[in-house]
Parts: C-alpha cells; structure tokens; sequence
C-alpha cells in the first residue's frame, strides 16, 4: 500500500493517489469530509483556514460506495486559488511580466521554513517555488488518505485517535484516555478548542495561543495518538525496515514541523530502572497475553504487543512570525526583518489530526505487510486468525 500526493498550497488543488486499498470496502465521503473539517480547526489557526471549506472528490478506485482495489484518487479544491491564478498559473510568466510580478517574486527567506535550502537545492530564486510545496496545506490530502486507512482498520476493530498534550509549556493530565474507549476519546477531543482531553488545560491553552499572536510570537506543543485493538505481532524484529515502531517514528517526523517522536514513557525512560519501565506480562482465557503496565507504549521488538499504540510527536512552533527574526535577502543579501501577511499562530491542535491520519495510514500499511489483503473479508480473517493464534500460544 501507498500514496503519492501533489499540488501547490496556491494552486488549483491537491490530489493524492492511493495504491493497494483491499477492495469490497465501503468509502464514506462524510468520515472523509468530517477528517478534513477537524484538521482545518482548532484555536491558533489563520485567516486562510477562514477562505479554505475542504470537501473531498473521489475521482477513480471507488464505484458505488466501495473500493474497486485499483488505485483511489483523492482531490480537494484550494478555494484560494481564485486569487492566485496569475501568480500560480503553469504558463510562462516571461513575455507579460509586469513590474508588479517581479515585486512579488520572494527573496526573503523565513528562518525555520524550506525558503532558503529548497531555494539553495532547486536553483530557485523566487523562494515561492519552494514554499508553495513545503507548506502543510499539502497535509490536506495526507489525512484524506490516512481516512481511508482509518475506515480499512475500522473494520478490524482497530482505532486510531489524536489529540493533544501540550501547548506552550502547558501541560494536560495525561492520565485521562486509560479510562476512555477510542470514539469517547475523539467526542471529548472534538469538544475542546485546541483538541485537547484536559478541559482545564484546554482554557490555559487557549489563553497561551491568544498571548503568543498577541506578542506577535508562535507556539508549538506535543500530541498523542494512540492505536487500539491492533492484533501482536504487527512488524517486525526481523528486518530493520519492517519495525513498527521505527515507522511510527518516520510517520510522525514526516509531519511538517514535529522534530521528536516518543512511545510509551519515551525519554522519561532514560531516568528510571528497568523495573519501571517495562511491562510485567499477564495471561487469561479470556484475554489471552496482556501487560500489567503500558510503559513501552504497544510494542516490543519492533512488533505490536496487543496492548494500545502510545506515541507521541512534538510540533515546533510556526517559523512565520509577525514579530520576525533577522534573516538576508538572497537578491541584496542586506539583513532584514520580514514582514507578513498572514499565518496561523498555533497549529498544534490542527496537527493532532494530521498525526491521527498520518499514524493510521502507517498502521494500515504494516498491518498489510503483514496479512494478504486482496479484499477485505480475506484481510479480516487473517487478522481474526492472528488474534485467535495469539491467544492460544
Ligand atoms: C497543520 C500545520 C499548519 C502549519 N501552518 C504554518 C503556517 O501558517 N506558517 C508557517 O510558517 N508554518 C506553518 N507550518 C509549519 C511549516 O509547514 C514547517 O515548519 C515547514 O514546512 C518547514 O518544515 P520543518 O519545520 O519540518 O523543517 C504548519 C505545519 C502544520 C503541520
Ligand atoms: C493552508 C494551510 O496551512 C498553511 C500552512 C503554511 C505553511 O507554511 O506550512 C502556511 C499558511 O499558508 P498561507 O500562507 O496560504 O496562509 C497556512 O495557512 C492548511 O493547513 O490547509
């Protein structure tokens, strides 16, 4: 299974096509739709979420509301891009270019964004090639096809939910989703401005964010995805590529700005004994193999243990900053304090469901490494078998 996606954050559209999705499984373009809403929220985001209203195009691999197993192409619409087709056309510029076109060319690249290295390694000197591509507005398609994912693992019984932990130094009691299922995680997350479980850290977050775009600043923060009813044994030891948590790490670094990833207690692990940190195991007939502790965070040896999926990635903050940081023109190379138009503040809650998808599009993908997947019902009773072996070993 994968996926490509391509568009411009200004062009015309985003697409993504999706390759390996088993077929005989029912597509809902409202999940679809209800994925792209969630990512667009969240407090901290800027006005151009205000212009975006993503809805989903299903233009091939689906008929009748199931998949065909031929490659599912997904397209969403810049709703921007009406005022941008002059600047974003794929027509040569050349012979009409007026003194107004070349001022918009960009020469001031942002520190902290692709501007200046993407510039450096494609020879563009107008830095809006790069970040046309660099921008997460590309995102868009990343959660439409992790939806897909999310849709196929659904009907193994496996669930995925993002929410987040920490904004601005701000920290939720984390101790709140062990007592939750998945979907009373998602509704509680949904009510919060920022996404978050705590509601008396959400109010603190929320005030943070206001005070960050207030001070002309930015924010990032940390969330948390956590993956149940994944059968053991989904990965591998074996191969290093083939290590579940090695691609839960690459999944969740592939995100636009996170530059951590931790399972489980995660770096807290470097303080404590090993008493403390791994999992005594556990059996019953009923539930087969478990662990006392989730501390490891769902898996051992690069494989699934049958306990939940805990990973967590940290989002820096936004590098567009109203109140910028010195930085040089690449035309002049005079030092200058760029000025902005617009940008989003805080995007940590619109993140956690980036990471959501993300995640489950990883999963889903191990998980069909793993067990041969035609169609859905021959997927279905491989992972039942799994399930039903692991119990009785
Ligand atoms: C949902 C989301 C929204 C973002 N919004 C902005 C934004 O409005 N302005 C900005 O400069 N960066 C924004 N970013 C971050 C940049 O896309 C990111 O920093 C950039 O692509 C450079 O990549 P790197 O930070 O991974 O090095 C956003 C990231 C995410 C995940
Ligand atoms: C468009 C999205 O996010 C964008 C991500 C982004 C960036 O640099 O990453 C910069 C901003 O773009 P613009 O300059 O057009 O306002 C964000 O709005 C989106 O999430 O859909």
């Amino acid at each position: 299974m994968r996926y490509l996606t391509a568009g411009e954050s200004h062009g015309p559209q985003l697409t993504t096509i999706i390759e390996g999705i088993p077929s005989q499984l029912s597509i809902s373009t409202e999940k679809l739709n209800d994925s792209l809403r969630r990512r667009q929220g969240g407090h901290g985001r800027g006005r151009r979420m205000q212009i975006e209203k993503d809805l989903i195009a299903i233009t091939s691999g689906v008929r009748h509301g199931k998949s065909l197993g031929s490659p599912i192409c997904l397209q969403v619409t810049n709703d921007d891009w009406t005022h941008w087709t002059h600047i974003m056309g794929s027509e040569p510029l050349e012979e009409g270019m007026t003194e107004e076109d070349i001022k918009r060319k960009i020469s001031r690249p942002r520190p902290g964004h692709a501007d200046l290295v993407g510039g450096i390694k494609y020879q563009h000197r107008d830095l809006r090639n790069v970040l046309e591509r660099s921008s997460a507005r590309e995102t868009t398609v990343r959660v439409a096809a992790g939806s897909i994912a999310k849709q196929l693992l659904e009907q193994l019984d496996i669930h995925v939910v993002g929410y987040v932990t920490t904004i601005g130094g701000i920290h939720a009691d984390r101790s709140i989703p062990e007592i939750l299922t998945a979907q009373e995680i998602a509704d509680r997350a949904n009510d919060s401005a920022v996404y978050c479980l705590d509601e008396e850290a959400s109010g603190e977050m929320v005030t943070a964010i206001d005070a960050a775009k207030k001070a002309g600043d930015t924010i990032g923060g940390v969330v948390e995805v956590r993956v149940t009813g994944l059968p053991p044994g989904v990965g591998s030891y074996v191969h290093y590529d083939r290590k579940l948590d090695a691609r839960l790490a690459f999944a969740m670094m592939s995100i636009n700005a996170f530059k951590g990833v931790e399972l489980g207690l995660g770096f807290e692990m470097a303080n404590l004994p090993g008493s403390q940190v791994h999992d005594q195991i556990r059996y019953s007939e009923s539930e087969g193999y478990t662990r006392e502790t989730n501390r490891l965070g769902g898996t051992e040896g690069g494989m699934s243990t049958g306990m939940p999926i805990v990973v967590r990635g940290v989002m820096k903050p936004i590098p567009t900053l109203y109140k910028p940081l010195e930085s040089v023109d690449i035309e002049t190379k005079e030092v200058f304090k760029a000025s902005i138009e617009r940008s989003d503040a805080c995007a940590v809650p619109a993140a956690s469901v980036v990471a959501e998808h993300v995640i489950a599009w990883e999963v889903a993908q191990v998980l069909l490494d793993t067990f041969p997947a035609d169609h859905l019902q021959q997927l279905k009773e491989s992972v039942e078998a799994r399930r039903t072996e692991a119990k009785e070993f």
